[in-house]
């Protein structure tokens, strides 16, 4: 049986709208997995019309409450409207009305204003669901990077990144990645914080002290962990295959390399949580909301690959 796929509109001022329409008339979207849209129907109207699309025919559940939105101008209402939609798709989720949410891109900022305090869909799910450690995968084809440290000021890093940090989130990681990838033994770079992995000390400790003992204990409980590797480098490799999945100690230092080869099919995973929930991996675009030209072959990636971790997790 097709798995069905609760799919978000996401920020009903960015592009979400736009791109969901898009992927509502995708033929191979529609052979892979039944699309169950959760949102307000108006919304999507508006994002075929914008891409001068024929009204989709599509399930959908409404949620959230109505309220005026313009595109390109997030407000606290479009943000509690992003909120409602991401708690709708979760409860249908866990109570197994679908096997897998995808999220079209929301504003953390709208979101916050519209009454949330959380800091994106990661850590929205990891509150709804009760779990303590949920991680962040951004894959591509080139690329598929795992940060420790996610949505917080840079000058936060250091002090938040522990051995235990690095070796829950590759753990966490690692369980997932072997069940729903079937990747027997994945081969792990860990990147280092510092320039030249801290040269010996030379610039940083943070090698020693605590991503080297990390990587050690990894390999010692049987994961294929390596590094820490200099930063500068070490994407390089991994891109060329000499790795699967690079660890990076904080969000732009893999999310950079990784949308630079793959920002427009690349995907946002989040693993650790009791549900799969994929998402594009690129933001709201308010700069391009409400013209038609938002590209949807990220949204069409993140479906496709939830469509099949849903199929490998519930088999027919
Ligand atoms: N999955 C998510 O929910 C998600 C992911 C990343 C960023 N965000 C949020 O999005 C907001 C805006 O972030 P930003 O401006 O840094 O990044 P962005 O990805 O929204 O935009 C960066 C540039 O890429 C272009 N772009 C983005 N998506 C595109 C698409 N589908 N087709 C064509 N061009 C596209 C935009 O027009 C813009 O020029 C922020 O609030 C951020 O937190 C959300
Ligand atoms: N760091 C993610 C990215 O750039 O793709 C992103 O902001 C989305 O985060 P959530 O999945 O937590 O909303």
């Amino acid at each position: 049986m097709k798995p069905t796929i609760a799919l978000t509109l996401g920020d009903p001022a960015g592009v979400g709208p736009e791109i969901v329409a898009r992927i509502c008339h995708d033929e191979e979207v529609r052979a892979a997995c039944r699309l169950l849209v959760i949102g307000r129907s108006m919304l999507l109207s508006a994002g075929a019309l914008a891409c001068n699309l024929p009204e989709p025919e599509v399930d959908m559940v409404e949620a959230g409450q109505g309220a005026e939105i313009k595109p390109g101008l997030p407000s606290a209402a479009s943000g509690r409207q992003a909120g409602a939609f991401i708690e709708k798709a979760c409860e249908l989720c866990l109570n197994g009305q679908a096997q897998a949410m995808v999220t079209a891109p929301i504003s953390k900022e709208a979101l916050q204003k519209g009454g949330y305090a959380d800091t994106g869909h990661t850590t929205m799910l990891a509150r709804l669901t009760g779990v303590k450690r949920p991680v962040m995968m951004l894959a591509g084809s080139h690329l598929k990077v795992i940060p420790v440290t996610v949505h917080v000021a840079i000058k936060d890093v250091p002090g938040l990144l522990t051995r235990e940090l690095i070796i829950e989130t590759a753990q966490v990681a690692m369980a997932d990645i072997i069940k729903f990838f079937g990747i027997k033994n994945p081969r792990l770079a860990v990147a280092a914080l510092n320039p030249h992995a801290g040269e010996q000390g030379l610039f940083g400790d943070e090698e020693s002290r605590v991503i080297e003992p990390a990587v050690q204990y990894l390999r010692e409980k049987g994961i294929n962990a390596q590094g820490p590797f200099s930063p500068d480098t070490v994407f390089f490799r991994a891109s060329k295959g000499e790795f699967d999945f690079v660890l990076c100690m904080y969000h732009d230092q893999g999310l950079i390399p990784m949308k630079l080869l793959n920002f427009y099919d690349g995907v946002n995973v989040t693993l650790g949580l009791p549900l799969i929930r994929t998402s594009v991996d690129h933001g709201t675009a308010y700069d391009i909301a409400g013209t038609g030209k938002a590209r949807a072959d990220s949204l069409k990636s993140a479906v496709m690959l939830a469509a099949k971790m849903a199929k490998k997790a519930f088999p027919d």
